[in-house]
């Protein structure tokens, strides 16, 4: 591959053929795979949930110690804006491949269940879920509380109550500082060790260790292909560099 940039029609074929042939794959998602739902991204300028909350003061165990209802209403909050959202094609087309290819491991690290929805059932979720909140204490699986308890943007809302301890009950997310669950990041990184082609989507590559894995792919003589409006620090590991949006790039890649 020569450093001039080629123009992306050339690029797609590159990797729509290394994605025909592919035999062992692994599809690795970031929060821009959403962006085009309506899910914010984190580091998107203007729109991304960085920009306007301080994830210090929302998404570690030390904010959820300090203030509880301003943790669960946030995530409450994203959790009914994710509710409203539906899959986009590049959802879809992720499905479309893992029907194509039979060895394919769908690793993400969002949050919210659009992956599921599009068809993915078996999707890696290596920072946990809005969808599966737990005990603080006891990690004792709660109820996803009903539609009804939607708090506005910022709203500090109370969390429910354990069953078995009584301790507050907390997002099934994980929070910076915190590691990520053992099976799921286990199956992430063997997936990698094994896979000839991995695609990333959406992601900036910049959370730890979850960025390990397009890493692992290339350093074992996998095709790391990219698709990212944006350059990120995962560019220079990848053999084909898609710089589209995930909704329109991807349904191209499966045709
Ligand atoms: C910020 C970073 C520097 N910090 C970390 O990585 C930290 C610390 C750290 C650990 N190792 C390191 C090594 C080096 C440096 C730092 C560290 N990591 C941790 O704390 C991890 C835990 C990290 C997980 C945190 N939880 C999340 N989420 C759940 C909660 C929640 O959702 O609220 S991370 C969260 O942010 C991450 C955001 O990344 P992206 O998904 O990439 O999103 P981003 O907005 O950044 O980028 C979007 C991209 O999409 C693109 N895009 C936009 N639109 C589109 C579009 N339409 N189509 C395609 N692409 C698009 C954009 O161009 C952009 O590139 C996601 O992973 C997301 O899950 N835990 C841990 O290390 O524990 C230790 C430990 C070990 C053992 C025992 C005990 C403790
Ligand atoms: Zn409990």
């Amino acid at each position: 591959m020569t450093g001039r940039r080629k123009p992306e029609r050339m690029d797609l074929a590159d990797a729509a053929e290394a994605l025909a042939g592919a035999r062992r794959l692994v599809v690795f998602t970031g929060a821009g795979m959403s962006a085009e739902s309506g899910v914010p991204t984190f580091r998107d300028a203007l729109t991304g949930l960085w920009e306007r909350f301080d994830p210090q003061a929302l998404a570690t165990p030390e904010a959820f110690r300090a203030d509880p209802a301003l943790v669960w209403g946030w995530y409450e909050w994203r959790r009914a804006a994710v509710g409203r959202a539906e899959p986009n094609p590049g959802h879809r087309a992720v499905a479309a491949l893992a029907a194509r290819v039979p060895d394919t491991v769908v690793v993400t690290q969002n949050v919210d269940d659009l992956h599921e929805r599009a068809g993915s059932a078996a999707t890696v979720h290596l920072h946990g879920s809005l969808l599966t909140p737990r005990c603080s204490a006891c990690a004792e699986p709660a109820p996803a509380p009903g539609a009804g308890a939607e708090p506005g943007e910022g709203r500090r809302l109370e969390p429910p109550r354990c069953g078995h301890c009584a301790a507050p009950v907390r997002p099934g997310v994980v929070w910076f500082g915190e590691a990520l669950p053992e099976p799921a990041f286990a199956a992430a990184v063997e997936a990698a060790y094994r896979c000839d082609v991995l695609l990333t989507v959406g992601t900036s590559g910049l959370v730890y260790p979850a960025a390990e894995i397009p890493q692992v792919a290339a350093r074992r003589g996998g095709t790391v292909i990219q698709v990212n409006p944006e350059e990120t620090p995962l560019d220079a590991v990848c053999a084909v560099n898609l710089h589209g949006p995930a909704a329109r790039v991807l349904p191209a890649l499966v045709r």
